[in-house]
């Protein structure tokens, strides 16, 4: 792992919270296909959206306290294809109990986002795809292959291209790259069109952070994006009483002839 000291401090002391949490003792999961997910989506005409349940964390502007299966629930009315649920307790305003009862109540697949660092870490609670981040983890392959051990979809995060490396050398089929620096949370679009090229495609490909508008949701599938994850645009935080549902339409529906038209003309 690259040290400490190159982050942004909101990063390092999540990093030291995520230490300090205890591991669970266990978990067996039987994962809902985030390729057939996909698959669904794109015969049906949809952009694949991951629509992600952060109630706020270190960039955004407010704090949503809705309850988050209603949030969930909403995303999914809107089309959303997986969910990304952040159990991060400290700066995200999540928790491992959301999490499981966000799944209960939805039938698409659903991410943990939060900063696991070790087999420990992903004994909390069960999930579909189990996020991991390239540049805060030692043992990268092992923590893989031990998340699918367990049935976990890993989801590898990376933020360039020696990351990238990294990530398929340890054998990563599911690969996300972050458009937002970590060291000064600041976000380039320009780093998944610079990444994306560089990976093979029997990959899945997801573009992660700072995507906004219908706009960027074909920006990025023209990169390469197999589907995109985002939060904040639909979280809203500014605006606690946002239309989830319609803020998740909005972006599934950009590479419909109809959306392209209206926004064109
Ligand atoms: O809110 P945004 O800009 O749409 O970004 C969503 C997601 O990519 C972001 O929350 C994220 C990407 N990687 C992470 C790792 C941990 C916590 C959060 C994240």
């Amino acid at each position: 792992m690259n040290s400490d000291t190159e982050l942004a401090p909101a990063v390092q002391s999540i990093l030291e919270a995520a230490r300090e949490r205890s591991g669970g003792d266990g978990v067996d999961v039987d994962a809902r296909s985030v390729p057939d997910a996909l698959a669904d989506a794109e015969a049906a005409g949809r952009v694949p959206v991951i629509a992600e349940v952060k109630p706020t964390s270190p960039t955004a502007d407010g704090t949503r306290d809705d309850d988050p299966v209603e949030l969930a629930q909403a995303m999914v009315d809107g089309g959303a294809t997986a969910l990304s649920v952040l159990t991060e307790p400290t700066h995200f305003g999540g928790s491992p109990e959301a999490l499981t009862r966000i799944r209960e109540a939805v039938d698409v697949p659903v991410l943990r986002k939060d900063f696991v660092l070790d087999e420990a870490g992903m004994d909390v609670v069960e999930a579909d795809l189990l996020l991991l981040i390239a540049r805060f983890v030692d043992d990268l392959a092992g923590l893989v292959t031990a998340a699918r051990e367990r049935g976990f979809q890993p989801l590898v995060e990376v933020h360039d291209r020696d990351e990238l490396e990294t990530a398929l050398a340890a054998g990563a089929d599911l690969i996300g790259v972050n458009n937002r620096d970590l060291a000064k949370l600041e976000v380039d679009l320009e780093t998944f069109e610079s990444v994306a090229p560089e990976v093979p495609d029997d990959v899945t490909l997801i573009a992660e952070s700072g995507i906004s508008s219908p706009e960027d949701v074909r920006r990025m599938r023209e990169a390469g994006a197999d589907a995109l994850l985002v939060g904040s645009a639909i979280m809203d935080h500014g605006a606690g009483d946002s239309d989830v549902t319609e803020n998740t339409r909005r972006l599934v529906e950009a590479e419909s002839d109809a959306a392209t038209e209206t926004e064109t003309t």
